[in-house]
């Protein structure tokens, strides 16, 4: 076999699968190998043969001294020696043609283990306020990222920006100090005029993201005396929120779009102080203009001045976002592309994994890749991604019963125990973190070893964020994604990503009676409210969804991956909200 058409890296998922040698597992496989061939395309490799291979030198990995050469070009192992602008930022202008700046300069990733996603430029070279720059420097940072060097300088000229980085890459505070710094040069008359109003809004996704966004923003604000930041958020209660906003009315706000929705309708006096918004931040902008949020946005922002300035940020920027982005922004606005083009959108440190199996083997392998990657790193830190709430909650059950350390968090759970379970999460090592899709964008855990995905994401836009909360900061990480084989369409949405394919370990059969038994000490009320949050989950996936006598099989299938002969039985009105009241081969009560 030629060497270019290895695409297994030899770190990550891979070797705990393998058995391999630990001091192999750090080779690492360029970028450009990578690209030169589609991995769906490549054959499955015989994990032996990669090593065998890696071993001997054959295998173009970073062994390799022209590979490594190659490595160093491509600015993945080493510093890149820059000057000037950030390299590979594409600028856009509204709809209008896209800049090159010094494109032919950049080199691959932004990421590396080395810390380049850091670019050239310190914060104290830059055009902000001694009282801003005392609280970056108190905060460690020293360098700006890419994006943040790409942004500061447009967002302080007053232009509306789209903004596109990688995961993990500093997003928060390239919008963070740069409205900090709009606000600050408020004159005093224009400060006594806009007195108790809220003159910076950051909208978020979530309440973990929405409270993570206000602590780095604390941070920024250390010195400013005269700036404070409030946050509101669902799940707490709206009439102490409503007191906290009258006793002690803050110029920053960070919100969910529901509960700031709610505070608008219902909390006297916040409309008008909505109206001294100046900036309004868009966090993770894709997911807020999609369909599950955009009304409460549409309102929210019709609440603020037409002239603010905004800004939209994130990692994934699709097509119907760019379309539709002119809804929130000004026609001259920036589109500010810090990922080069041809580069993927995930980062090159982060090893990614995909693996087709059974649903009645998936418990096992599952429980087989967690205890073979425990016992090779003692500062483990896993996140284990669910397609729906109660789905994470039966797999938290069962790998809890497995004696594992684990930890649960998704929606039904209480705020104050989503908030403890993540504070926890952000602090600790040896832990595996069972979630669903509320961890998937923003929350920034450091030091997480390896994200496993189960089941289909919901989209490529989820599997990329939900890989990118491990490889932040530029270190390593590695991904997994588990599928069912009638799952499997979906990777051709990550084709472009360098995603390879790892074999099913062979399960041994101790495995899997121990997963047997745990399944079997499992409540019966879990594995009900798991079959039909499954159920509801891909009925309203496009391609499963749409044949429901198929919908009955594979409902079976994971009921029996549950350790159940038979489906539970499902309330009437539940199949009728899921349009499945009609068909032959569900049981109702
Ligand atoms: N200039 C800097 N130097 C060093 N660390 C930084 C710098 N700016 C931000 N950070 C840190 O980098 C980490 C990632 O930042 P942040 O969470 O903002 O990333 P992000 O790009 O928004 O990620 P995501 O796409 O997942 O939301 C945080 O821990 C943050 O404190």
């Amino acid at each position: 076999m030629a060497g270019g058409d290895i695409l297994l890296r030899a770190h990550g998922v891979l070797p705990v699968l393998a058995r391999a040698s630990p001091c192999l597992l750090r080779l690492r496989v360029p970028a450009s190998v990578r690209r030169a061939a589609s991995p769906l395309a490549a054959a499955k490799v015989d994990i032996a043969d990669v090593v065998s291979q890696l071993r001997s030198g054959s295998a173009r990995g970073a062994a390799d001294p022209k590979s490594q050469r190659r490595v160093a070009e491509d600015g993945l192992a080493f510093p890149r020696a820059v000057t000037g602008r950030t390299r590979g930022v594409r600028e856009e202008e509204g709809e209008g043609k896209a800049l090159e700046l010094d494109a032919e300069k950049s080199g691959g990733d932004a990421g590396g283990v080395d810390g380049s996603y850091l670019s050239e430029t310190r914060f104290d070279q830059c055009d902000i306020s001694p009282l801003s720059l005392k609280g970056v420097k108190d905060a460690g940072y020293g360098r700006m990222t890419q994006v943040q060097e790409a942004t500061l300088p447009v967002i302080l000229q007053g232009k509306d920006v789209l903004a596109k980085a990688k995961t993990g890459t500093g997003k928060t505070v390239a919008f963070l100090l740069p409205a900090i710094e709009v606000l600050s040069e408020l004159s005093s008359s224009q400060r006594s005029q806009l007195r108790s109003s809220i003159n910076l809004l950051v909208m978020c996704p979530t309440r973990e993201l929405a409270n993570q966004v206000a602590v780095e923003a604390k941070k920024l604000l250390k010195y400013h005396r005269l700036l404070g930041v409030q946050v509101v958020i669902g799940g707490t209660r709206i009439t102490q929120e409503q007191r906290n906003l009258q006793a002690n009315p803050c110029q920053i706000l960070v919100a969910t779009p529901g509960r700031l929705k709610d505070h608008l309708e219902n909390t006297p006096g916040f409309s008008t102080r909505l109206k001294g918004v100046k900036v309004l931040v868009l966090d993770e902008a894709d997911r807020l203009l999609d369909m599950g949020f955009r009304r409460d946005i549409e309102k929210i922002m019709a609440a603020t001045p037409k002239d603010r300035q905004t800004l939209l940020f994130s990692a994934t920027v699709p097509e119907e976002v760019r379309q539709i982005c002119h809804v929130a922004m000004k026609k001259d606005y920036k589109f500010i592309n810090t990922v080069k083009e041809g580069d993927e959108e995930t980062h090159s440190q982060v090893s990614q994994m995909y693996m087709v199996a059974p649903l009645d083997l998936q418990f096992s392998i599952l429980y087989d890749v967690l205890k073979k990657h425990v016992a090779e790193d003692a500062d483990y830190k896993v996140i284990i991604f669910c397609t729906t709430a109660m789905v994470t909650k039966l797999v938290a059950e069962v790998l809890s019963q497995l004696k594992l350390n684990i930890r649960e968090i998704h929606s039904r759970k209480s705020q104050s125990a989503r908030t403890k379970v993540s504070d926890e999460f952000r602090r600790s090592k040896g832990v595996i973190l069972v979630s669903s899709d509320i961890s998937a964008r923003g929350v920034d855990y450091p030091d997480v070893t390896l994200v496993i995905q189960v089941g289909i994401p919901a989209g490529r836009e989820q599997y990329i964020h939900r890989i990118g909360r491990t490889g932040r900061k530029g270190k390593e990480g590695q991904g997994l994604l588990l599928l069912a084989p009638w799952e499997s369409h979906f990777l051709t949405s990550v084709k472009d990503l360098s995603v390879s394919e790892a074999v099913a370990p062979s399960v041994d059969s101790s495995i899997q009676t121990e997963v047997k038994g745990a399944l079997r000490r499992v409540e019966m009320k879990s594995k009900e409210s798991a079959y039909q949050a499954w159920l509801g989950y891909y009925n309203s996936n496009k391609t499963i969804g749409g044949n429901k006598s198929r919908l009955v099989s594979l409902g079976e299938e994971f009921s029996r991956s549950m350790g159940l002969a038979v489906p539970p039985a499902i309330p009437k009105l539940i199949l009728r909200k899921m349009g499945l009241s009609k068909v032959p081969g569900f049981r109702s009560t």
